[in-house]
């Protein structure tokens, strides 16, 4: 009952500000996902900055969630690989953390794998990467509006590799029926709820005939349970020429895929509205869900102030809308604390004044952050 009364409160959130942004609602629920809300009232966030400008995004959306008095209290760890036993693992502190709180906002570590491990660690199965072109800040394009779901644990970045004999090496790119039918029903259901009505399964099924070929039966089974969701296929390699040539067509559905291939797809739809500073995502899980940019450390400019925060900060608007969800009937009213947060952030980079050089500005990270937290206080 909850359940299906959530699923409403998803779909009327994210219609809410259609116009506005049409694309950072938050996922459907999925079965356990439960936010820990302390005896003060507000919830505990495991938030995870990482290396390169991970820090210095981070300190900004901690500004901007106490200007806008956002019931939320962050529980800071590092994921800083160790060694135990002989072998490099994340801490068992961070761990522990993200199970406590089941939510987390990370930025990309610069560590090989680190990502994949806490992917397979939480069974993020499914990573949501909504792209949309921001209201009055011009790019070559004004009308992406994709979401795409990325398979997110196996593929070819199921990190089994090794050496044949000298000279050869070999990658595996695993698929399972279970993690495509998986992925593919979260596919179904975002549909279903977000009012996109289409789901669109990007494949090369005409080259990986049993990898991607087991990933599109197991996407037409699942079409089958959502007689009102329409349902097609499309290859990588057309999808990629008919977004930049004319991305308008892909704003009415949800693309599904296996996990490279949403890597690389996603990279290039933040490039049509202005760059991987603009771009957030969600990896989501049945007992954790962990909210990230869709760009990583950004080494080349970390620690010089020239850092775009929007990317995490949507990111983490997603993680409020995604945590509204859980418990609706008590807290509805984050939804507003992401509206407003969206809005001021959305209004400042269309004004076009105090934004970073990524987008053509000259701001610094703070002088960004200043001018949202400006907004949300006037
Ligand atoms: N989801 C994740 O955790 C990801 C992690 N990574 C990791 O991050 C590290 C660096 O990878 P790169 O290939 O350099 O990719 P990257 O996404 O960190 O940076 C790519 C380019 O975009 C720029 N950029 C990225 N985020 C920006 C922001 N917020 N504001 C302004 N400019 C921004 C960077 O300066 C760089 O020129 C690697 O260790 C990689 O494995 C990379 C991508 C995703
Ligand atoms: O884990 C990494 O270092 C890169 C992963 C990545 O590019 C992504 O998942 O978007």
């Amino acid at each position: 009952m909850l359940a299906s009364r959530s699923f409403t409160a998803v779909a009327q959130g994210s219609l809410r500000n259609f116009n506005f942004v049409r694309s950072y609602a938050s996922a459907p629920p999925t079965a356990a996902f439960a936010g820990q809300k302390g005896n003060n009232g507000k919830y505990t966030v495991t938030l995870i900055p990482g290396d390169g400008i991970g820090p210095e995004i981070s300190e900004s959306i901690k500004d901007i969630y106490t200007a806008a008095q956002v019931p939320i209290q962050w529980e800071e760890v590092s994921v800083t690989p160790i060694l135990k036993g002989g072998k490099t693992v994340i801490p068992d502190s961070a761990i522990h953390s993200v199970k406590k709180n089941t939510v987390a906002l990370k930025v990309g570590k610069g560590h090989v794998s680190l990502n994949l491990t806490l992917r397979r660690t939480f069974n993020l199965f499914a990573n949501v990467r909504p792209c949309a072109s921001i209201q009055g800040f011009k790019t070559p394009y004004d009308d992406v509006n994709t979401v795409l779901i990325r398979e997110n644990t196996e593929g070819e970045y199921s990190g089994i590799e090794h050496e044949i004999v000298d000279g050869v090496v070999q990658s595996i790119k695993l698929i399972t029926w279970d993690a495509s039918e998986r992925v593919a029903r979260y596919a179904f259901n975002y549909a279903q709820t977000s009012g996109r009505l289409r789901v669109t399964a990007v494949h090369k099924a005409n080259i990986m005939k049993m990898s991607d070929g087991m990933f599109l039966s197991a996407c037409r089974e699942v079409s089958k349970e959502f007689p009102d969701v329409a349902y097609d296929e499309d290859l990588l390699d057309r999808v990629c020429l008919q977004v930049v040539t004319n991305p308008k067509p892909y704003s009415d559905r949800v693309m599904v895929m296996p996990n490279l291939y949403g890597d690389i797809l996603s990279d290039m739809c933040a490039g049509l509205i202005g760059g991987l500073g603009l771009t957030p995502s969600g990896n989501i899980g049945r007992d954790a869900s962990i909210f990230e940019a869709v760009h990583g450390s950004a080494p080349d400019i970390a620690g010089k102030g020239l850092a775009n925060p929007t990317a995490l900060l949507l990111s983490s608007i997603m993680m409020l809308r995604h945590v509204v969800t859980i418990d609706m009937l008590l807290h509805m009213r984050l939804y507003d604390y992401a509206d407003k947060i969206e809005k001021a952030a959305l209004t400042t980079i269309a004004e076009g004044k105090s934004i970073t050089g990524d987008l053509g500005g000259k701001a610094t990270t703070k002088e960004y952050t200043d001018a949202i937290i400006k907004k949300l206080r006037a």
